[in-house]
């Protein structure tokens, strides 16, 4: 993490926990789901065409989603003593891709313009396998290719926000993860990026 400015870890959670967030997010229903967007506040745009993925934020009061927020705390709290990263919270949501969704090359943050620092992505599909599309694809300068990600149940994929384009290609199957930013305590107003 602290050479490259990104990490994956191929078995983040125990199995069953990883398990248990992908029956969670299967079982979801329609209403629970929202079209996602880009940019913040009144720049937040729904585009079909950047992006085709549907979205839930994450909420404490939910046990199983309170117990994946508080992993990734006890996580910010770890790199905060480690690598002195001052990190102030954590957001993250769910995310389903369905057949045909992608996410176009992008930033997660511009530089000085966002309070976002690190993003992780977790990924819950318990079989994947390249006919299924839906890879992270992480680039390095000048469009190089560091990393070429399959979105295996319990992979955890960590990286510098506003460093690493990045993008979701083409699913071929219905792909669920949670994504989600540490972020620094900067005051960008009193709402910051997606609105909830
Ligand atoms: O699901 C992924 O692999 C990445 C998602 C992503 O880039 C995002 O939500 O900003
Ligand atoms: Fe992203």
């Amino acid at each position: 993490m602290a050479e490259r400015g990104y990490v994956i870890f191929p078995e983040f959670l125990p199995k069953d926990e990883a398990q248990a967030l992908f029956n969670y997010a299967q079982n979801l229903g329609e209403p629970d789901w929202n079209i996602a967007g880009i940019g913040r506040e009144q720049q937040h745009t729904v585009n079909t065409r950047v992006r085709s993925d549907q979205i839930r934020w994450l909420h404490p009061e939910h046990a199983i989603e309170q117990s994946y927020l508080s992993t990734m705390d006890t996580l910010r709290q770890y790199l905060n003593r480690r690598f002195f990263m001052g990190l102030f919270d954590y957001e993250c949501h769910l995310a389903r891709y369905q057949p045909g969704a992608f996410y176009k090359k992008h930033l997660d943050a511009f530089k000085g313009r966002s309070n976002r620092v690190l993003t992780t992505v977790f990924y819950l599909n318990p079989e994947w396998t390249p006919n299924d599309g839906g890879e992270l694809i992480i680039y390095g300068e000048s469009d190089t290719v560091l990393e070429t990600v399959l979105p295996q149940q319990n992979t955890l994929v960590m990286f510098l926000s506003d460093t690493f384009v990045h993008e979701v290609q083409v699913a071929h199957k219905e792909r669920f993860s949670i994504t989600g930013w540490f972020r620094h305590n900067t005051s960008l107003g009193p709402r910051i990026d997606p609105p909830r």
